[in-house]
């Protein structure tokens, strides 16, 4: 029977990777989606401007919407301090075992809360489920239009503080352009723009970073 693209990229980090090298996973992971077949981590360039934010943020909670196959995933968790925790959510159930697989691989399974299910649903119930206060630094690499409006019920929830960092993938492709609207014009963000490409390729992209100000 065939294969999924998910359960290829899992093979790629079993066959490559050394277990608990966050390091590795990541690397065999990029080596399997620039030589065999284009997948839509963050990749290795924007990958990079993620890892330096999360360093300066150095965060205790972190949110992930969009796991895929725990490419993002185990790159953050690989920078959280110890007693750090990054939730990361995944609507796709088949998506969600192949990156509890990638995660537990790569040995930072003691990090990461991966959590199944649409993150509209989810984002109102993380202060009572898992008893998360505020999120020091939010990455959204979802459904791009379900940017704005997670953006919004973060606010409503009371999941931001002063100082809680919002880092937005695709920001020019596939393109979000009613959050990019939103989250520029609005006062309560401070928010630049690092120039990148999509993963993979040559085709312009970035990440938008905003600060919110409370
Ligand atoms: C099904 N699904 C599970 N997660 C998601 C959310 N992510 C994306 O959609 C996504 C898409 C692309 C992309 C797709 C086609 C193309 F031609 C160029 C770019 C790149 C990304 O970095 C992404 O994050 C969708
Ligand atoms: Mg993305």
């Amino acid at each position: 029977t065939q294969s999924t693209q998910p359960q290829r990229i899992l093979g790629a980090v079993q066959k490559n990777a050394t277990r608990g090298d966050p390091r590795s996973v990541v690397k065999a992971i990029d080596q399997y989606c620039r030589n065999k077949e284009w997948a839509m981590n963050v990749g290795d360039e924007k990958g990079c401007i993620l890892d330096s934010v999360v360093s300066e943020v150095n965060p205790s909670t972190v949110l992930e919407l969009g796991t895929y196959c725990g490419y993002s995933t185990v790159r953050i968790a690989s920078l959280l301090p110890p007693n750090a925790k990054l939730f990361t959510l995944e609507f796709n159930p088949h998506n969600a075992v192949i990156a509890r697989q990638v995660i537990a691989w790569a040995g930072v399974e003691d990090k990461v809360q991966l959590i199944e299910g649409a993150s509209g649903d989810w984002i109102p119930k993380m202060k009572e489920h898992y008893g998360v206060k505020t999120f020091d630094l939010v990455f959204l690499d979802h459904w791009k239009d379900r940017y704005l409006p997670d953006t919004k019920l973060l606010e409503e929830c009371g999941l931001l503080r002063k100082g809680s960092v919002l880092l937005a993938d695709n920001v020019i492709f596939p393109g979000a352009p009613e959050y990019l609207e939103y989250i520029r014009g609005n006062q309560r963000y401070e928010s630049c723009f690092f120039k990148s490409h999509l993963e993979y390729t040559k085709a312009l992209d970035g990440l938008e970073k905003s600060v919110f100000l409370g």
